[in-house]
């Protein structure tokens, strides 16, 4: 079974190129990173390690690279001879693959009928399916159906905390123990994708918002808040009683919404946000808090971490106090590195806050969230 791979970062390198390979896959990363893609040709291999106390380390073998903007032909080929194609390049890049992965599966549709089931990695609910639509813009519709019978495009979930890696080595990647891959089975056909690690359900809804509301959210709280006290460090900001604080309660919230939408067991929920906060610990990762927070106009989008939760609270009659506390502190994030912060920032200082909060939460002046936010700022 062959894989081609988007995004030969680290989620790519250190989770989905890991995994692949050990479930029998030969992983072909395409990438726009040249120093990445010569290592990855030259050495054929790579070496995962495990942020714990066994430093447990895995050799990737039987990997090679394209460079997916200046090999296309190199592409189209892997495309055709790929049995699955995922991604993890950042949810906004998709839409800038699609008219690549069109063309591909145009021309793999004249060569062979084999079946290809395609699976973006990245953090967002539904993401695969957002893919699809970004890809069936360039399709004509006769290719839509052409492509039906034999192009899968699955949902899926992915955890692993992968930091910015600072290593000498460009390949050499430092995951933390826990993952955990959810694949949707649409199909009969989905379930001839063998991935031993991987989980196949037949409704992805609930992992992926438990995955969001938890991980994320909790995640995006302990950053903005962890910002704003001058902490550079996720554990460090972890240690700090007011944050841990503020970050449980945002996690209440979340888990108030996932158990009631979900009829989730209430004490097994209590374990998996134990989990989540012990993972934000971690003592041998050192994950920088700006990698966490980056682009924070995408982390305020009403379909994001934060907001969903804070809407899905008020449905169900609960003022997310504590998410529109997180909510107000993104829109004080001015990290100058960051161009999402600084544009943000940028608008705040000519237009004002109100009008921020609107723009970027799309969340009315009306609306009690908008006041719950105001009053934070
Ligand atoms: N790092 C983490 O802990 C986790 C990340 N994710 C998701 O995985 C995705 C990737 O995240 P990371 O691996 O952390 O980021 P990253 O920045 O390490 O990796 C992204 C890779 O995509 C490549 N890339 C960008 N544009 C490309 C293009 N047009 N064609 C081909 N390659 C392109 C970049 O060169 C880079 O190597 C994101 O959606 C993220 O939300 C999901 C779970 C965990
Ligand atoms: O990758 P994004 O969407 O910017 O968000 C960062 C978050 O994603 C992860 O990298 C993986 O879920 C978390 O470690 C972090 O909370």
């Amino acid at each position: 079974m062959k894989a081609l791979h988007f995004g030969a970062g680290n989620i790519g390198r250190g989770f989905i190129g890991l995994i692949l390979q050990q479930s029998g896959f030969e992983v072909t990363f395409a990438d726009i990173n040249e120093k990445v893609i010569e290592e990855l040709n030259y050495r054929k291999e790579y070496q995962v390690e495990i942020a714990d106390t066994t430093h447990e380390t895995f050799i990737v073998t039987g990997v090679q690279g394209i460079h997916s903007q200046k090999e296309p032909e190199k592409l189209f080929h892997a495309m055709t001879e790929a049995d699955l194609i995922t991604t993890a390049v950042g949810p906004s890049v998709l839409r800038y693959l699609a008219p690549t992965l069109a063309e591909g599966l145009r021309r793999r549709a004249k060569k062979t009928r084999r079946p290809l089931s395609i699976i973006a990695c990245e953090n967002m609910v539904r993401g695969t399916s957002k893919f699809q639509a970004f890809i069936q813009e360039h399709l004509s519709s006769e290719e839509q159906i052409a492509l039906q019978s034999n192009v899968h495009f699955l949902d899926a979930a992915v955890d692993r905390i992968v930091p910015i890696q600072e290593n000498e080595d460009p390949l050499f990647v430092v995951v933390e123990p826990y993952y955990e891959w959810v694949i949707e089975t649409k199909d009969s056909f989905s379930n001839q994708l063998s991935i031993p690690q991987a989980i196949f359900v037949d409704d992805l809804q609930p992992y992926i918002e438990r995955k969001l509301y938890t991980v994320n959210t909790g995640h995006a709280a302990a950053a903005y808040l962890g910002y704003k006290k001058g902490y550079k460090w996720v554990a460090e900001a972890m240690k700090d009683e007011e944050i841990l604080k503020t970050t449980k309660n945002v996690l209440n919230e979340t888990g108030y919404i996932l158990t009631k939408t979900y009829q989730l067991d209430e004490r097994e929920h209590q374990k998996y946000m134990n989990k989540i906060l012990s993972r934000f610990c971690n003592p041998y990762l050192p994950d920088d808090i700006v990698r966490i927070a980056r682009s924070p106009i995408r982390k305020l989008q009403p379909d994001d971490r934060l907001v969903a939760p804070a809407i899905k609270c008020l449905e169900l009659k609960i003022d997310p106090i504590h998410l529109a506390y997180v909510i107000a502190s993104v829109l004080k994030y001015d990290y100058k590195g960051d161009p999402e912060a600084q544009e943000m920032q940028a608008y705040i200082q000519e237009h004002g806050i109100e009008k921020a909060i609107q723009r970027y939460t799309g969340i009315s002046e009306n609306s009690r969230l908008f006041h719950l936010i105001r009053k934070h700022i």
